[in-house]
């Protein structure tokens, strides 16, 4: 499918040639200020796993509001596939629809979209709750049918917005081991904004660390999959990562 192209109004689209997200020159500005971001480049290759990290306010959300088309581009390109879904932080499943019909909002309904909401339900491991009102679920279930939601549209790009933050530890592990197990089966390329650079280690194929409205820091993560915590491997681009977030670990 043609890649949605967002210019400022007087710069030319520019080619996409074969990558999935192409965003190069980016600015954006609030008000008078400084910009947000200033002159970023970023590309994302169809399939790749890229994770997000930057201290806070440092612009990883107004990134991804640009990249699903919510902010405007001031300056600069972004090309982005058409197919797009996102998940956030807190689940946004509208609390008067039952789960399943959450799911394929916006789609077909009927016995089918029914179908397809279990199929995708069952692998996100919640389709015992298909019938349940959204205030029942746990926020880690809640997080699950926001997972179930964005891959029923079968996107090209995902974008998770610290989708794991509000999830206790446990909960949260769960629900890293079944992003990668998705990933793995879907196929999508994926921008993950995280804080946690132990889940960036985790789970990306590329770690990208956002400063003064610029990528600074873009490092491969080569450990094969599955990937453990504990993998002495880490121990290198951890640092690297806790430097370029200005924290030190010594
Ligand atoms: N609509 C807006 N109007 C004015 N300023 C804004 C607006 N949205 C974001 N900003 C400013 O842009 C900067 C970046 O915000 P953004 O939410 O993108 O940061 P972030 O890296 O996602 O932060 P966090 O990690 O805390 O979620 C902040 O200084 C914020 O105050």
């Amino acid at each position: 499918m043609n890649p949605r192209v967002q210019s400022a109004p007087q710069t030319r689209p520019l080619p996409r040639e074969g990558a999935a997200v192409c965003v190069q020159g980016l600015t954006r500005r609030f008000g008078k200020g400084p910009p947000v971001l200033n002159h970023l480049d970023l590309t994302i290759a169809p399939g790749e796993f890229v994770a997000l990290l930057g201290r806070s306010g440092s612009g990883k959300s107004t990134l991804l509001r640009t990249l699903s088309g919510l902010d405007p581009v001031n300056e600069g390109h972004v090309s982005c596939p058409q197919d797009v879904a996102v998940v956030f932080q807190e689940s946004r499943l509208l609390p008067w629809k039952r789960v399943w019909k959450n799911i394929v909002l916006g789609q077909a309904g009927g016995d089918a979209g029914r179908r397809r909401a279990e199929a995708v339900l069952q692998e996100v491991g919640l389709s015992h709750r298909i019938d349940a009102w959204p205030m029942t679920l746990s926020g880690g279930e809640a997080q699950r049918a926001a997972l179930a939601r964005a891959l029923v549209r079968e996107p090209e790009f995902l974008m998770l917005d610290e989708p794991f933050a509000a999830l206790d530890a446990l909960t949260r592990l769960k629900m890293q081991q079944l992003v990668a197990g998705l990933w793995t089966r879907h196929g999508c390329a994926v921008l993950l904004v995280t804080h946690d650079v132990d889940e960036a280690l985790l789970l990306a194929d590329r770690a990208v660390v956002l400063d003064a409205g610029r990528i600074r820091t873009d490092i491969a993560i080569e450990p094969d999959r599955p990937r453990h915590h504990a993998d002495p491997r880490f121990a290198r681009l951890r640092s690297v990562l806790l430097d370029a977030l200005g924290v030190h670990d010594d």
